[in-house]
């Protein structure tokens, strides 16, 4: 297995879910056993034997790459929801979109004060979902040790938008 193929795997559905977005779909990846677990590998590679005590996936896709690298890292996994979804104490962040707001929520006490973090997604565009998390995790203290993701849309800003952060991806598309 190698990146290539991993890329030549990766479905590309255009105008999906609207006019205009040329969609990256990840679902053929991780159907493949061999492809899936290459790729989990991949993402975890820069942090076998560094101290992580957490991954850190937003909703829903963060959760798929999210909870298999905590599993292969031996770290505990918090998913970050959209607003509604979690049902203890929830500390919530709203950020602009293009057009209106946006809300995600971490459980209080998901992550304690110095906890270690890797926050963790497939797809990195604009950076708004991260950037999001990113807050949410360090409002409660935890610190982000890196942002991972399989795919990065290079012309969509949001490595920039995470500059002061250390951003890994595994195959780039310009958008
Ligand atoms: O960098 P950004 O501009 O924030 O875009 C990237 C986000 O968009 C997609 O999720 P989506 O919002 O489609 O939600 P879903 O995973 O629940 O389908 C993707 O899985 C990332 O989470
Ligand atoms: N082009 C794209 N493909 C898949 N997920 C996305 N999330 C944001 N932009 C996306």
């Amino acid at each position: 297995m190698d990146l290539t193929t991993i890329k030549s795997m990766i479905r590309i559905k255009e105008d999906f879910p609207k006019e205009g977005i040329s969609f990256k779909d990840i679902t053929p990846v991780i159907n493949d056993a061999k492809a899936f677990r290459y790729v989990i590998k991949k993402m975890c590679e820069d942090f076998y034997g560094r101290d992580i005590d957490l991954v850190v996936g937003p909703e829903a896709r963060g959760f798929i790459m999210g909870s298999a690298m905590a599993y292969e890292l031996g770290t505990g996994f918090v998913p970050v929801r959209k607003p509604g979804k979690l049902p203890a104490d929830v500390e919530k962040y709203e950020y602009q979109l293009e057009y209106g707001m946006d809300a995600l929520e971490i459980h209080r006490d998901a992550i304690r004060p110095g906890q270690r973090v890797i926050i963790v997604d497939d797809l990195l565009a604009t950076g708004g979902t991260v950037s999001a998390t990113a807050h949410l995790v360090e409002s409660l203290g935890g610190i982000v040790e890196a942002f991972v993701f399989l795919i990065e849309l290079t012309e969509l800003g949001g490595r920039e938008r995470l500059k002061n952060y250390d951003v890994k991806s595994l195959v780039e598309y310009p958008v």
